[in-house]
């Protein structure tokens, strides 16, 4: 039991109580309602619901600053693709293990992500106390032997996720994207989707070069293409990025009830563009945020896209009253939380306990008057506290459940390797 005293919580000083992996009260607790409990003084705090990446490539960590300041086709063929090759479960478990620290220490609790070697991620996400939804990013360039092989990979993948009955730990389809997928591999992932139950994370529509390579091919825009075949239908699906959008794309996104995962600083780090959110919001999608991998960022901040995502579509619509501050706290906690199926993303009894809590002693959240604003336009993403289903995963800036010099040791190590 975690009893977080007197913190400014849902706008007010009040008293949250954890039991288990849940909040079980927020108001005043009084002192026959705790036995033994671990007690917080939030006096000086806010509490905001954990963060939720929905779009990371989380080993990526190890890919940082290696390939900088290049189109996406060229940066995937040319750098990336070669370094993957080179990947095994142990380079991605400590790529893991330092992208939780630097998830944790800036307030994100749960992360979804699509890449390799699912062992050592989720190894890594157990030790470190996060929540993440993991899948195995397909890849098949039309290819029926590749097929084959992904669509075992990723059955395998998703009765291995299941097999650790690790409620923090869920499974997921990763078809990477309409430009790396042939329709038989995308038709099979609705199946397996509806058959194991299990969400689609996809890139679509990141870039034009892309869209024009599907369109040549299929004579369609990637929404389109997709969903003459049913990819959408029955199956609940994060799509990352969602850049370039025709009118009829966007039809269908709100008919399928499409989750976007807006990525403003990936977007723009690689030249991709800048998706058009308040036309999505006006359609009522379901927009979230994530951070891409470390490769195309460079780092996991999702503050950083809170903050890029109110500012960025003000300035190029020429419209200071789009995307308002709390709209773009939503997409990293609310709408995250929806589209990822997960009952948290806000403090309410009964949601996970997943809370992070702030020190308000910093020069940017004076005057302590105007949190929200503060947290969306202000705050630098540095977190003091952090519980993850009812854990203590770092307290007072101290992270409890990874030897943070170890992992930092350890990252080095690897990414000799990754550049050998
Ligand atoms: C899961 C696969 O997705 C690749 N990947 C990483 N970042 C991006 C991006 N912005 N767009 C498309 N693919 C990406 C990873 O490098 C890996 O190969
Ligand atoms: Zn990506």
């Amino acid at each position: 039991m975690i009893l977080i005293k007197d913190a400014f919580v849902n706008g007010k000083r009040q008293d949250i109580l954890i039991e288990g992996n849940k909040i079980k009260k927020i108001g005043e607790v009084k002192k026959e309602e705790i036995e033994n409990a671990e007690i917080i003084d939030g006096k000086n705090k806010i509490a905001i619901p954990g963060l939720i990446n929905t779009h990371t490539h989380i080993p990526m960590t190890l890919f940082r600053g290696v390939a900088d300041d290049l189109p996406l086709m060229e940066w995937l063929n040319n750098y990336i693709w070669p370094m993957e090759a080179k990947l095994n479960e142990e380079i991605v478990y400590w790529g893991t293990l330092l992208g939780c620290i630097e998830m944790v220490r800036s307030g994100t609790t749960t992360f979804n992500d699509m890449y390799f070697f699912l062992e050592g991620i989720a190894k890594a996400v157990d030790e470190s106390g996060m929540r993440a939804v993991l899948a195995y990013g397909m890849i098949d360039l039309f290819d029926e032997e590749k097929r084959e092989k992904e669509i075992k990979n990723a059955e395998k993948y998703i009765n291995y996720i299941n097999s650790l009955n690790n409620s923090r730990i869920m499974p997921a389809l990763g078809p990477h994207a309409p430009y790396t997928c042939s329709k038989e591999l995308l038709m099979e992932v609705n199946s397996l989707a509806k058959k194991y139950n299990v969400p689609i994370h996809i890139h679509m529509n990141e870039t034009l070069d892309e869209i024009k390579m599907v369109k040549e091919k299929t004579g369609m825009e990637p929404f389109v293409y997709l969903n003459s075949f049913g990819f959408f239908d029955g199956v609940r699906v994060i799509t990352a990025h969602c850049v370039h959008l025709t009118d009829e794309e966007i039809k269908i996104m709100k008919e399928k009830n499409i989750n976007v995962s807006h990525n403003p600083i990936s977007n723009l780090k690689l030249a991709s563009g800048i998706a058009p959110i308040p036309k999505l919001l006006n359609e009522g999608i379901n927009i979230t945020l994530g951070t891409d991998g470390c490769g195309s960022n460079n780092n996991l901040n999702l503050f950083e896209e809170i903050k890029v995502s109110a500012i960025l579509h003000k300035g190029v619509n020429l419209n200071p009253t789009v995307v308002k501050a709390e709209t773009a706290f939503n997409f990293a906690t609310k709408n995250g939380a929806k589209a990822l199926n997960i009952k948290a993303g806000e403090i309410k009894e009964g949601y996970l306990a997943d809370i992070v809590l702030i020190n308000l002693d910093k020069p940017y959240l004076y005057p302590k008057e105007n949190i929200m604003s503060h947290l969306v336009y202000a705050f630098n993403g540095f977190v003091d506290d952090v519980i993850i289903d009812g854990n203590i995963v770092m307290r007072d800036g101290k992270i409890l459940t990874v030897d943070e010099e170890k992992v930092y040791e350890k990252a080095e190590e690897m990414y000799e390797i990754l550049r050998s």
